[in-house]
């Protein structure tokens, strides 16, 4: 199964280079990417919450883990519509510490460990957004006017990559090394990406897939004969219920909204519904690593 992930990883350098060499500037090819990926691993990798806290979830348990999922994206919002820009700030600590984890799904790791999630994870996402900083500002232009922060970027990479550096030599110290090569030379080339193509690749093959990996491992003794079919068809209802819900919004505020603010609504909804995901993959990470 490890193959998978090597070979999630080794379709998005390659798919990185296809575009840096023939497609640049080709907004289709971006799109239908971000459109594959999404569809494909992105949104399905949340959509086995309820099974990850228990395998045999009944329909009782299973409603009321829909009712605690809802509630939390319900507060959530609340949050994004009182107070925009501290819900950002949350969104982004989470998903830096959200991201950072899935680097250490195999390779656990005990010191200060949510400090090194949280730092590896800080370094790939400014990596990301300082590599097109003009979009990420154009984006963020509906709740901040991020250009005073241009200068600030190198800071942050260097300051996030020494820091989580020292962290998994500390942690790892006979296996450090690939995950430090893996911050250079992936670095380097999402920092030459659009920030929409940066974003996604690391997101599907650097985090998605990973993480869908390691569900499956925990779930296949529960899926009977054909454990890859029957995993894939218990993704399809809330993978389903979710992009439906997504697009219907996003259909609704489409003729009003310019391209940013749509797709910064589109990263306010990935939002909502990351926040309890994150909150139940953690505890299901945790509890299988104790
Ligand atoms: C179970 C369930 C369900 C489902 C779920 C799901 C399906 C989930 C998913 C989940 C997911 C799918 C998650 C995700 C995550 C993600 C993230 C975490 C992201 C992050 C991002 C970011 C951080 C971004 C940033 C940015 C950019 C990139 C550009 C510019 C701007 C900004 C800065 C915003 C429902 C609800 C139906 C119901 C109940 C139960």
């Amino acid at each position: 199964m490890r193959s998978i992930e090597y070979g999630g990883k080794l379709a998005g350098i390659a798919i990185a280079l296809v575009y840096l060499c023939f497609f640049q500037d080709q907004p289709v090819f971006e799109w239908v990417l971000i459109g594959v990926i999404l569809i494909t691993v992105g949104i399905p990798h949340g959509s086995l919450d309820h099974l990850l806290q228990n395998p045999k979830i009944s329909n009782k348990n299973l409603v009321k883990f829909i009712g605690k999922y809802l509630t939390i994206i319900l507060v959530y919002l609340a949050v994004w519509l009182l107070v925009p820009f501290p819900a950002l700030l949350a969104f982004l600590g989470m998903s830096a510490y959200h991201f950072g984890q899935s680097h250490f799904l195999r390779t656990p790791i005990w010191h200060l460990k949510k400090t090194t999630y949280l730092l590896t994870g800080t370094f790939y996402l400014s990596i990301i957004f300082w590599g097109d900083f003009a979009a990420t500002t154009e984006i963020l232009s509906g709740i901040f006017d991020a250009s005073p922060l241009a200068g600030f970027g190198w800071y942050l990479i260097i300051g996030s990559f020494v820091s989580a550096a020292v962290l998994i030599v500390r942690n790892l110290p006979n296996k450090w090394w690939p995950h430090l090569a893996e911050m250079i030379l992936m670095g380097y080339l999402f920092y030459q990406l659009p920030l929409l193509l940066g974003f996604i690749l690391y997101f599907g093959f650097w985090h998605a897939l990973p993480s869908m990996q390691v569900e499956y491992s925990a779930l296949k003794q529960h899926l009977g004969s054909q454990q890859l079919k029957a995993f894939v068809g218990k993704m399809i209802p809330f993978t389903g219920a979710s992009i439906l819900g997504m697009a219907a919004i996003l259909f609704v505020l489409y003729p009003r909204s310019s391209t940013e603010e749509l797709i910064l609504l589109f990263f306010v909804l990935v939002s909502l519904i990351s926040a309890p995901h994150i909150w139940y993959m953690n505890h299901f990470l945790e509890s299988r690593e104790a």
